[in-house]
């Protein structure tokens, strides 16, 4: 059976794809950061040496919600800067034969709003609030590009997905994305008995979520054939929704009937950031997960996680 290195096998993403009745095909490495730091560039290229996958997926990082990028902006940029770096040249000296890097929304211009297509990445200045982390995204992406240039026998693709959610999500305040953070604002606040849960920003900017269970299918479909799949491709669902349409819908599926209010001393960030699926529709593709179906199945993996 051919093996597959997940970075990053312990996080929300690459416990999606463990989780995923396709990764049967696998045979799946995963170590933990405690038994291969991605930092020590060394130890990455002992460990490939020794264990030899016939392919990666780089889905380790240093990730977090706005708050956070704002809180360590020199972190989410160096860490994911060496993560990336030593990844990528690490399996360029071994010779991975396939490689599916991720990337984020957060890479396209700032300036963009909808229908952020592929070839606009590089083309303006990027959003102030998750820079940092985006620029490493992007030297990434590029050494992803310029391995494949160089050794025309390396099928190596990056996808660039949409905001994510799901099982395995981190729901600290401080950490989490706007999808974790409604949840456990709602659940807190039904449980406690509050009448009131507070909306970061003016609730009208938007955002393009996808369960993470569908990357993980996108991902499986890009390993078993990675010469079809574009050198960088969005993965998402292709429509967004307003902040306050995320806590209005989760509230229905937690059952909480309070009020909303809005602070607006919050960062907001983007005001909007919708991709284009023009590629993902071309390669045949699309995430079947519903937006209540997706978040109901996240509130349950909560309720049996969460202290
Ligand atoms: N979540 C989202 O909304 C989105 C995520 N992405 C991308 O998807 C990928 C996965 O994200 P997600 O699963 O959400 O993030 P998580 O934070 O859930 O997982 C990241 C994983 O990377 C590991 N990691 C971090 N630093 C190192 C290191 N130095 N050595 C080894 N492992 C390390 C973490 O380990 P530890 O647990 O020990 O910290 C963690 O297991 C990332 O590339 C991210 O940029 C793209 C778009 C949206
Ligand atoms: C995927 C992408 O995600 C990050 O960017 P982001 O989309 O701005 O991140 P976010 O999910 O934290 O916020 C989305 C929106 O939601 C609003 N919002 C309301 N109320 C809460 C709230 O309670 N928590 C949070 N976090 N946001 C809230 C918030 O004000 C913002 O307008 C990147 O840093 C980077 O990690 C990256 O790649």
């Amino acid at each position: 059976m051919a093996r597959l290195f997940i970075t990053g096998g312990h996080g929300m993403v690459g416990r999606n794809l463990r989780a995923h009745p396709g990764i049967a095909a696998w045979q799946v490495l995963a170590p933990a950061r405690t038994e291969l730091d991605l930092c020590d560039a060394d130890a990455l290229r002992d460990w490939l040496a020794r264990h030899r996958p016939d392919a990666v997926v780089h889905a380790a990082g240093v990730v977090g919600g706005i708050q956070a990028n704002l809180a360590e902006p020199m972190r989410y940029l160096i860490e994911n800067a060496r993560i990336g770096l030593n990844l990528i040249a690490a399996c360029r000296e071994a010779r991975i034969p396939v490689l599916i890097n991720l990337s984020s929304s957060c890479v396209y211009p700032r300036d963009l709003h909808c229908g952020l297509a592929e070839e606009q990445i590089l083309t303006g200045p990027l959003e102030p609030s998750n820079e940092g982390y985006a620029l490493a995204k992007i030297m990434a992406m590029r050494l992803v590009d310029h391995a494949c240039r160089e050794d025309r026998g390396l099928q190596w693709r990056t996808l660039v997905p949409c905001n994510l959610y799901g099982p395995f999500d981190k729901f600290d305040p401080g950490q989490s994305h706007l999808l974790p953070a409604i949840i456990h604002k709602i659940h807190r606040a039904r449980v406690e008995g509050h009448e009131t849960v507070e909306i970061w920003g003016d609730g009208t900017a938007r955002r393009e979520f996808m369960h993470a269970g569908d990357l993980a299918e996108a991902i499986l479909r890009a390993l078993a054939g990675p010469s079809s799949v574009p050198a960088v491709m969005n993965i998402g669902p292709g429509v967004d929704h307003a902040i306050d349409d995320y806590y209005r819908i989760a509230a229905g599926v937690i059952g909480w009937q309070g009020r909303f209010v809005h602070d607006l001393g919050k960062p907001v960030g983007m005001r909007r950031k919708l991709l284009s699926v023009a590629r993902q529709t071309e390669w045949g593709w699309a995430p079947q997960t519903g937006l209540r179906e997706g978040i109901a199945a996240t509130y349950a993996w909560y309720l049996e996680h969460q202290p």
